[in-house]
């Protein structure tokens, strides 16, 4: 065998990366595929570190931007918190990531979507999840309490008044008279947020809590009928 020839191979040891006077770099963690966080700190009144964009100068919580990189459609912004105010703030440095959006547009887009009715979910109790309430509609033969009647019928506004009792508790929601009796337990906002609707119509209530909530799916199997705004109860 021919021993200048290719197969043969040299093992050499891989250590560390080294500078110039061939020091191992230690600080490896920070660069990762051509993103340097870099470990700089701001003084806090020093504008000339916003790297050149006014705008990168402060972050709202008065911290100031020292770096900003983006990978694919994430952007970070490596911010000097050491100018935050809150007493139980330590000083450091943190590293905000956005998906899909500009840095800057963040804080903002977020606090602007935000609803004005405070988020106040109940944790369910067991057997009263969302689940639950779903295998039970597929289940059970009559929800809505129709005892045989058609659910396809006008109902008036003093008959959904009228139902206000256990087991009986109709509410209107976008033009449909549904009993919410037997959802109560399940709601996640609550029973005293639901007993709210009952007797009325809950449309505008429903929708500042949760809009896009869907409710046709949820509540299909309580349908009682349909409201009439003219005030006649009749078949359609
Ligand atoms: C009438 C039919 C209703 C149905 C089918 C329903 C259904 C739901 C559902 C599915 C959720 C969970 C939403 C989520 O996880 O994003 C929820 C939450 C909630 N609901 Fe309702 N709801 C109804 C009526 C109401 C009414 C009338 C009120 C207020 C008076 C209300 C207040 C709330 C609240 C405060 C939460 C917790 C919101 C959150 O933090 O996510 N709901 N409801």
């Amino acid at each position: 065998m021919d021993n200048n020839s290719n197969d043969d191979f040299t093992f050499c040891k891989v250590g560390l990366p080294t500078d110039q006077n061939g020091v191992e770099e230690k600080n490896l963690a920070a660069d990762i595929g051509g993103i340097a966080i870099k470990d700089e700190t701001s003084n806090c009144s020093d504008s000339s570190k916003n790297g050149g964009f006014p705008w990168k100068d402060k972050h709202p919580n008065n911290a100031t931007f020292v770096d900003q990189a983006t990978v694919g459609s994430l952007t970070f912004n490596v911010i000097d918190a050491s100018c935050l105010k809150s007493p139980g703030e330590s000083s450091r440095q943190v590293a905000s990531v956005d998906a899909g959006a500009p840095a800057m547009k963040s804080e903002k887009a977020r606090s602007s979507t935000r609803k004005s009715a405070p988020r106040t979910k109940v944790p369910f109790e067991k057997g009263y999840s969302q689940m639950d309430w779903l295998k039970l509609t597929q289940m059970h033969p009559d929800l809505a309490g129709l005892k045989g009647q058609s659910n396809r019928r006008l109902v008036s506004m003093s008959e959904v008044k009228q139902n206000q009792k256990e087991g009986s508790m109709w509410t209107v929601l976008k033009g449909h008279v549904y009993n919410i009796s037997p959802y109560m337990k399940f709601h996640p906002g609550g029973v005293d947020m639901l007993m709210k609707a009952v007797g009325k119509d809950s449309t505008s209530l429903f929708n500042k809590y949760h809009a896009w909530v869907n409710a046709e799916f949820l509540l299909e199997k309580c349908l009682v009928g349909t409201l009439d705004d003219g005030e006649g109860t009749q078949t359609l």
